[in-house]
């Protein structure tokens, strides 16, 4: 195996058709830029779909679950099995993103990447196991080279899945008990900025077990130091559900699928895909500001700005698929809004 691949072109988005897609904006009956983001995001995802009449009838959604080492130091207000637990939910219809998929006709692709609370199979769950759990990242690197490979691997695996359903957005998510220390931990390392930036509550600490939180990130920042390219930060501070995000984001961009962005976990995944291969920032577009604190941060690092902002922090893809019905409004508003020509109404001279 190599990672090769991570570099090869992404897919370039249609400039001609983005350009008339602006121009389409403009004659339709409403003040120019009147509808704010949803106008751009029309335009992009016209550019990207390589279409006139940009649309969201296929949603394709990969929630990835894999445990973190570094939850043995105690960094999260939840226990270890529950991320075992959530796979199970996931594929018996009951977490929030079961009922999101359900009720956007969305695909929802379950990948066990592994967890130590092992469910086992499950109907409706893609296992994929690398190992019961990354290394604690306090004490060496969270990942060996295999593993780091396999679990990129799984992503883009996921994305030709998404490609031979012809999906229209992919959406990944994440769940994985202390995945925002690794999240903040890899954060930190690719912006260079102290992990009390990018540390927050997760599934709920108080303010003392974030400061226990911001400490533990400090050592492991200061063990793996040497670690300066963003692939390396990814294998020594990243999680197998985030490795196989920043996979997934590259394959995507590289197969020509718009991508749309979930929270922290997985803004962070796509600061790293960019990082890699920057022409991965074209196909992004991002759902939500999480309220988890770091998440700010690392959107202004990709110039980004997410459609709502509804004080959610859950993961799991939960804000992209929330999203969803926004975009599909979007698309319909730019193909189906008259012209002022259509509908006789004056324009500005
Ligand atoms: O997506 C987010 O912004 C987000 C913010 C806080 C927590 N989470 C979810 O909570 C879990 C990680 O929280 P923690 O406290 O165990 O690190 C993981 O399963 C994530 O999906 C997700
Ligand atoms: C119950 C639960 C559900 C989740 N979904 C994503 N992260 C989660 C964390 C917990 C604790």
């Amino acid at each position: 195996m190599s990672l090769d691949w991570l570099s090869a072109p992404c897919v370039q988005p249609d400039t001609e058709l983005a350009d008339a897609a602006r121009a389409h904006q403009l004659q339709l009956t409403k003040p120019p830029g009147s509808l704010g983001m949803l106008e751009a995001v029309a335009v992009q995802l016209a550019s990207l779909q390589r279409t006139a009449q940009p649309a969201l009838d296929r949603v394709w959604i990969s929630v990835f679950a894999a445990d973190h080492g570094v939850a043995e130091e105690g960094v999260s207000a939840f226990p270890q099995v529950v991320t075992g637990e959530m796979v199970r939910n996931f594929a018996t219809g009951g977490a929030a993103i079961s009922v999101l998929a359900r009720s956007l006709d969305a695909k929802l692709d379950v990948v066990n990447l592994g967890t130590v609370n092992d469910p086992g199979e499950i109907p409706g769950v893609r296992r994929a196991i690398i190992a019961p759990s990354t290394a604690n990242f306090c004490r060496g690197p969270a990942m060996n080279e295999a593993q780091l490979e396999a679990a990129l691997a799984a992503g883009a695996d996921r994305v030709r899945a998404a490609q031979k359903a012809d999906a229209q957005l992919f959406i990944g998510g994440e769940m994985g008990i202390a995945n925002t220390t690794s999240a903040a931990a890899l954060a930190s390392a690719l912006l260079e900025e102290p992990p009390s930036c990018l540390a927050g509550a997760g599934t709920g600490l108080n303010a003392a077990g974030i400061q226990h939180k911001v400490t533990v990130l400090e050592r492991a920042l200061e063990l793996h130091a040497t670690a300066n390219n963003a692939l390396e930060q990814l294998r020594c501070l990243g999680g197998f559900e985030i490795a196989a995000l920043v996979g997934a984001y590259v394959a995507a961009s590289q197969a020509g699928i718009p991508l749309l962005v979930d929270g922290f976990i997985s803004t962070t995944a796509a600061l790293a895909a960019v990082t890699i291969q920057p022409e991965v920032r074209a196909w992004l577009l991002f759902s939500h500001r999480s309220k988890e604190h770091g998440h700010a941060r690392v959107l202004r690092a990709l110039q980004a700005e997410p459609l709502i902002d509804l004080g959610m922090r859950l993961g799991e893809a939960s804000g992209a698929a929330t999203a969803v019905p926004l975009l599909r409004l979007a698309c319909a508003l730019h193909n189906g809004m008259a012209t002022f020509e259509q509908a006789g109404v004056s324009n500005v001279d």
